[in-house]
């Protein structure tokens, strides 16, 4: 299997690859190529051409909320399944060459999620400096670890401790994240295929578009899972990029498209949005099963469905009625003349 990850290596998102590998059934893990690539737009086109076969991407941190860019990938693409999620605890260290302090940094760069969540540090420390954006924190590393004395002169990279261990940069500071404490979550995606089987402790992962010009269609969009009993874990609008004020809605559902409270959620947001994409059903990564109340129970749906069932089958067909038909014209000409 080829596993594609935004490179180069000791990034965040390639060390939420290798904890996914180390929980992934062996059949996934027996002969594993790690792809790095510049981008996440870059490695899903790879993906959908098949030149890799899976690709682990950032889609939502505990400062910022949903990362966009992954968000918007993945409701523009039909083809592509959630198949585990994985978080990593992210902590940055502001990395230079061992020439140099903290006084000389003129440019610091690193990846626009890294800077967003050491912004207040920066500021504090060092006010002089100017921002700039590599593709990767440890792009960032590497780039400054490759420059000339001269070039590297008054440069810094925010990287991760692994990063900057890894391409030998001296580390100015540690833990310079505004909130301590913060967790990225990444999923690994496929192209479409199979989904994952039932755990219990499950996540479902949808891209709906709500009914047009409806006042209340998000509540009655949300009332679907709220009436089944599904607790939602995310929920973030995005616009659909037609023209202003038209958003889609990328729902993290709590459980699995086999469990009949979600399978029936997802049946009425089928009847009432125009658009409702299914991105996967997949294992938690925290294991925490809900505990859905009896009347939200598997059982509880197929007693309701057998009880259905067994009144339907004692109605008449209409085949039986005498005089009546299916609705077709020889049934109204069957019918009486008016009184005249
Ligand atoms: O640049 C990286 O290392 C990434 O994997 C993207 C990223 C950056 C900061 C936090 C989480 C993910």
């Amino acid at each position: 299997m080829r596993y594609g990850f935004l490179g180069p290596e000791t990034t965040f998102t390639h060390q939420a690859l290798l904890q996914a590998l180390e929980v992934m059934p062996r059949e996934f893990t027996d002969t594993v190529e790690q792809v790095p690539f510049a981008a996440v737009a870059t490695a899903t086109t790879d993906l959908l051409a098949g030149e890799i076969d899976a690709l682990i991407a950032p889609i939502e941190n505990s400062v910022e909320g949903g990362v966009s860019g992954t968000l918007d990938v993945l409701a523009a693409t039909d083809s592509i399944t959630i198949v585990a999620e994985q978080i990593v605890q992210v902590t940055f260290v502001l990395a230079a060459r061992a020439e140099t302090a903290l006084d000389d940094l003129r440019v610091v760069s690193s990846h626009p999620h890294a800077q967003a969540q050491v912004q207040g540090w920066l500021r504090e420390n060092v006010p002089g400096a100017n921002v700039a954006t590599a593709s990767s924190t440890a792009a960032a590393a590497r780039d400054l670890a490759s420059m000339s004395s001269e070039e590297a002169h008054g440069r810094a990279a925010v990287c991760s401790p692994l990063a900057a261990a890894h391409f030998g940069l001296t580390v100015l500071a540690e833990q310079i994240e505004d909130n301590s404490g913060a967790q990225t979550r990444f999923v690994l995606v496929t192209r479409e295929g199979r989904i994952p089987a039932r755990t219990g402790a499950d996540k479902t992962t949808l891209v709906v578009q709500l009914p047009h010009n409806r006042s209340g269609a998000l509540l009655e969009t949300l009332e679907m899972f709220s009436s089944n009993g599904v607790n939602l874990s995310r929920i973030e609008s995005r616009p659909i990029g037609d023209f202003l004020g038209r958003y889609s809605f990328s729902i993290d559902a709590e459980g699995h498209i086999e469990d009949r409270r979600v399978a029936a959620s997802l049946r009425a947001l089928h009847r009432i949005c125009p658009v409702v994409h299914f991105l996967g059903s997949y294992p938690r990564i925290d294991g925490q099963a809900p505990e859905p109340r009896e009347e939200f129970a598997d059982a509880t749906y197929d007693q309701a469905h057998a009880w259905i069932e067994k009144l339907t089958a004692m109605v008449t067909p209409a085949s039986e009625v005498e005089g009546a038909g299916t609705g077709s014209p020889a049934a109204v000409d069957a019918r009486p003349e008016p009184d005249a």
